[in-house]
């Protein structure tokens, strides 16, 4: 569902209280005033005993309170500007909430992660919620709210013009080098991709940060859409981390060929065109077995870990680099071979709270990074533990020097079960996969982090 559908003006408004459960009731009377049959107090409740157990703030000044009840439509959206700010709890210091975007889902929305997920993407944009806050009037905040969610920014003509050549190139190139797909990189335009102007005779895939479906009368250009969510600044970086997801879910096969194009982000202008072999590009993880992804491992939860761990190994902690191992998929076997270093910090929350679909999840799991050991990762995406100590063992194993106990552990664990172990190195800033054993560096080299690295 495009987030900019669910978004009416008469749901975006100015709040005049100046605390959380004020600012909550304001916004909950705009949405009964539409829809009688929600029970405001009920709502409230929730709300607000959501709020107690895990805070929605996320920084920017921006909140996102949200909750899930029984009810016939899929998703509620409303939204409000604080010109004064309000106080919540889970700011630091003076630090007050200046929009708060109130999310009410239904029972049955089955991508409610997702759609949280793509809310709280989108107004982590500084610049976005800057815009918001600093609208003159409320239609104008909306119209930025559609321009934002729906990702409707126009590109300069000349731009177009070297973009659609660009496009045709490719069609050409891959034609040409028989390719099975061209892979468009869409991040490269602020706002998303205006789909329309690129259709290609052959399979288009279109991997994003902010996937955008498009509205009925668009049509659709692009066969797939991947969803990445890697911050790493290194294009090849995040090529292979689009190829590994769309392989992982089936998109392309180890036997393509693919060409991609792409440009530097919010560049609005592709630059670079490239042919990418997907066997030679991932041949070490090639033991065989064509299954990439565990059976029980959802191709979201993996792209998810990935995300994480590359933004672990860009932004670090505190301005100092942090390393961090995570295990994914087949618990049953890995938690016979691990056990706790420490209290699980994860013990007694509820599964949707600590499943790593959810956008909440990503600053606790960077919070625990610090924490000795591994994260073990259900295949559903639920964060069983932190601080586990993984006792496989490969004695055959060898890994190339340097690396040291966590890599050994990673690559033992995933020959002893049927996981992907995924490692951020605090010595070199590298992110690895391992998959029975074998080894993908899914950065290129060192990233920076901090004064503190070297
Ligand atoms: N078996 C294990 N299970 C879970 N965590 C481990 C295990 N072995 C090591 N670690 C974690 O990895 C940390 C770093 O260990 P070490 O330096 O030997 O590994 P490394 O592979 O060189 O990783 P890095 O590149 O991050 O230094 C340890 O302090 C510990 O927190």
């Amino acid at each position: 569902m495009r987030l900019d559908q669910i978004i009416a003006r008469s749901r975006v408004v100015d709040l005049r209280s100046l605390d959380l459960e004020g600012a909550l009731q304001e916004l909950l009377a705009v949405c009964v005033a539409r829809f009688p049959d929600l029970k405001p107090d009920a709502l409230l409740r929730a709300l607000l005993a959501r709020e107690s157990t895990m805070t929605t703030y996320l920084g920017y000044g921006v909140a996102l309170p949200h909750v899930r009840v029984k009810m016939k439509r899929r998703y509620i959206l409303a939204i409000g500007r604080s010109r004064v700010g309000i106080r919540h709890d889970g700011t630091k210091d003076e630090e007050r909430v200046r929009l708060i975007v109130m999310l009410i889902a239904g029972e049955d929305a089955r991508d409610y992660l997702q759609m949280l997920a793509s809310i709280a993407r989108l107004v982590k944009d500084p610049e976005l919620v800057e815009s918001l806050v600093g609208a003159p009037d409320l239609d104008a905040l909306y119209e930025r709210l559609i321009g934002g969610f729906g990702g409707i920014r126009p590109v300069q003509a000349q731009q177009n013009r070297i973009n659609r050549l660009m496009f045709t190139e490719a069609e050409r190139v891959a034609r040409g080098a028989d390719c099975a797909s061209i892979m468009v990189f869409g991040d490269t335009f602020i706002g998303g991709l205006q789909s329309d102007s690129l259709r290609a005779r052959m399979k288009t895939i279109l991997v994003t940060r902010n996937p955008i479906e498009p509205s009925e009368n668009e049509g659709k250009a692009f066969t797939e859409t991947i969803q990445v969510r890697s911050f790493s600044s290194s294009r090849l970086a995040q090529l292979r981390s689009a190829m590994l997801v769309a392989l992982t879910r089936g998109v392309i096969s180890f036997k393509d060929r693919v060409c991609c194009v792409g440009g530097i982000t919010g560049s609005n202008q592709f630059d670079t065109l490239v042919v990418v072999d997907v066997e030679r590009e991932f041949s070490p993880l090639l033991t065989g077995q064509a299954q990439l992804l565990p059976a029980d491992v959802k191709a979201e939860v993996l792209e998810r870990v990935i995300a994480i761990a590359t933004e672990l190994a860009v932004e670090g902690r505190e301005g100092r680099p942090v390393g961090c191992l995570f295990v994914v998929g087949d618990y049953e076997k890995v938690s016979k071979l691990t056990k706790p270093l420490v209290l699980n910090p994860f013990y007694g929350y509820k599964e949707e709270d600590r499943n790593i679909l959810n956008p909440f999840m990503d600053e606790t799991v960077k919070e625990f990074s610090s924490i000795d050991g591994a994260f073990v990762i259900r295949g559903d995406g639920v964060v069983e533990t932190a601080g586990s100590l993984v006792q496989a063992t490969d004695a055959d194993h060898t890994l190339p020097s340097g690396l040291g106990s966590r890599h050994a552990a990673a690559a033992a664990v995933s020959v002893a079960a049927n996981c992907i172990a995924l490692v951020v190195s605090s010595s070199t800033g590298l992110v690895t996969l391992f998959r029975r054993g074998v080894m993908l560096p899914l950065t290129e080299k060192k990233i920076a982090v901090g004064a503190n690295s070297t």
